[in-house]
């Protein structure tokens, strides 16, 4: 894990979400791209082994930067906005019976990442609270398969399983966030996830009152 990845601080990028949310709740879009950005540069920081992974990411997150650009880049200042608009303009393709129009929507692609901060909030959770001696391998792979496993295929848990054995140790992984030694790590990350625990919160309420979490 050398090079320049690693010259930054997680905490910036895990307390980034705090700016996704305003005052009154909304979730605003350029935040959480920045947000998910950081946390590419920090997988990307682990190896070529997570580099399916990033790709997703990365593809998902210039969708929607590519719907921030467009002349409705106004209708995607929130993920409020975002749902209004694609929600009322018939812009989103509900259930797999209906022909795929709208592969791109922000709705799904929105979703893919909501699913991996359930992931990464259970993951994240799971490192603050384990014993010294955990593996990170037991930890990453629990909230993988309380949370995105059920979206995925069989190629892809597989290539996953396969990914988690290549994650450093628990000591090593919490000093790769560069916040200094892992216990002041552990106390950052207990100041940080409630950010991502709120975003999370809010888009899942959203989605769920618009029917939109089972998007295919
Ligand atoms: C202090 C610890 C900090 C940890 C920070 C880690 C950085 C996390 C960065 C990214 C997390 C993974 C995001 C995964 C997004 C997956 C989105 C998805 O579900 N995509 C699938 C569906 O998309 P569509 O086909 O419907 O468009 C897609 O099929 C998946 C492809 C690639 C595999 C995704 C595997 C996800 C594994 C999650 C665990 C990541 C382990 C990272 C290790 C730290």
């Amino acid at each position: 894990m050398d090079g320049p990845e690693t010259d930054f601080n997680l905490k910036v990028v895990l307390v980034s979400f705090k700016q996704c949310l305003t005052e009154e709740g909304e979730v605003l879009l350029d935040h959480y791209i920045a947000s998910w950005k950081g946390l590419v540069r920090f997988l990307n920081s682990l190896g070529a082994v997570f580099s399916f992974i990033s790709k997703d990411v990365v593809s998902k997150l210039q969708i929607m930067e590519h719907l921030r650009k467009s002349p409705q880049y106004e209708h995607y200042t929130s993920l409020q906005s975002m749902v209004a608009y694609e929600v009322g303009n018939k812009l989103v393709d509900i259930d797999r019976s209906s022909r795929s129009r709208y592969p791109n929507s922000g709705c799904r692609t929105v979703l893919r990442l909501h699913r991996a901060l359930h992931w990464l909030r259970l993951f994240l959770e799971g490192l603050r609270t384990s014993p010294e001696d955990a593996r990170t391998s037991t930890l990453c792979s629990d909230a993988y398969n309380a949370t995105l496993a059920a979206y995925h295929s069989w190629i892809i848990r597989q290539a996953v399983t396969v990914a988690f054995c290549a994650l450093p140790t628990r000591k090593v992984f919490l000093e790769a966030m560069n916040v200094g030694s892992s216990e002041q790590a552990v106390e950052m990350l207990g100041e940080a996830l409630p950010f991502i625990e709120h975003v999370y919160d809010i888009s899942q309420k959203l989605y769920a009152e618009h029917s939109l979490l089972d998007l295919p």
